[in-house]
């Protein structure tokens, strides 16, 4: 069992955001520990991915507050909290698909994508004379994912798990203190979902890197979490470990009289 002691590396604290007149999320807490592979689920506009843009920076909330690394973050713009690390992947594949394994790894060690393909791709020119250590870390990732076969291919030509793979290889690379994973499974195939989640809990066991993981498959996230947040409309029906969470009846309630 990780995660369990230490000073939290996220707080959230009675956060609360509406988009006119519409409550997305509801005076919702919690907190993520050290090396902890942490679960928000819940049915279809739950609110999941409204906290994931509030935690990096996208959305911010009318109340409360966000503390990453005990940092205030809801002052802080996007990169600017991914530049503290906290790095996200997202529901569909965000990568520069003409570019190749290896170009969009040594991209994520940067924060140029907010700049656009260009600057993106006048930096990586400047990155392969200057920073040979750059890409020492981004052959470890490599090896890590087991994306070696790959790593010269243009990511368009990969198969879908592969791309996510690739995904989540270019979040490690930019040495994240806290990842954020949006639905890392979805689309996949048996098989892919298996991978993934192997690669996901090596990165909690062997990396220690805190996971906040988004999705709406109980399954997964019961099999992988340490502790998972249960959401519905808004608001937090309960927060425990997989077994509590499992047994609560509000949490049963919420799933089968929810839209999902
Ligand atoms: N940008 C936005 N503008 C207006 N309403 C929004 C916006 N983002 C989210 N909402 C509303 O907030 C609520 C929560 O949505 P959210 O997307 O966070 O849920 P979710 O749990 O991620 O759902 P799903 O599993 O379907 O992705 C919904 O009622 C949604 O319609």
């Amino acid at each position: 069992m990780t995660g369990d002691g230490g000073t939290p590396v996220l707080e959230v604290e009675d956060v609360g955001l509406a988009f006119a007149g519409v409550t997305a999320i509801d005076g919702v807490s919690f907190d993520v520990r050290p090396a902890e592979l942490f679960a928000v689920i819940g049915p279809n506009g739950a609110g999941k991915t409204s906290v994931f843009n509030v935690l990096s920076g996208v959305y911010r909330p009318q109340r409360g507050r966000v503390r990453f690394l005990g940092e205030d973050i809801l002052s802080r713009r996007p990169h600017e909290i991914a530049a503290m690390g906290l790095a996200r992947t997202f529901q569909n594949v965000e990568l520069f698909h003409n570019l190749t394994v290896l170009d969009n790894l040594m991209l994520g060690r940067h924060h140029h994508f907010r700049y656009g393909a260009l600057a993106a791709l006048a930096w990586l020119g400047r990155a392969r004379r200057q920073e040979l250590a750059a890409r020492a870390a981004v052959e470890d990732i490599i090896d890590f994912l087991e994306l070696a076969a790959w790593r010269r291919h243009p990511v368009r030509l990969l198969p879908y798990g592969v791309q996510k793979r690739v995904e989540l290889g270019r979040a490690l690379a930019m040495e994240p203190r806290l990842l954020l994973l949006d639905e890392p499974v979805a689309g996949m195939n048996l098989e892919e979902t298996e991978d993934t989640a192997r690669y996901v809990l090596d990165i909690r066991d062997e990396l220690g890197i805190p996971i906040v993981l988004v999705d709406h498959d109980m399954g997964l996230v019961m099999d992988l979490a340490d502790r998972v947040l249960v959401l519905d409309f808004g608001r937090r029906v309960a927060l425990g470990t997989p077994a509590e969470v499992q047994r609560d009846p509000k949490v049963i309630e919420a799933y089968l009289g929810g839209s999902s």
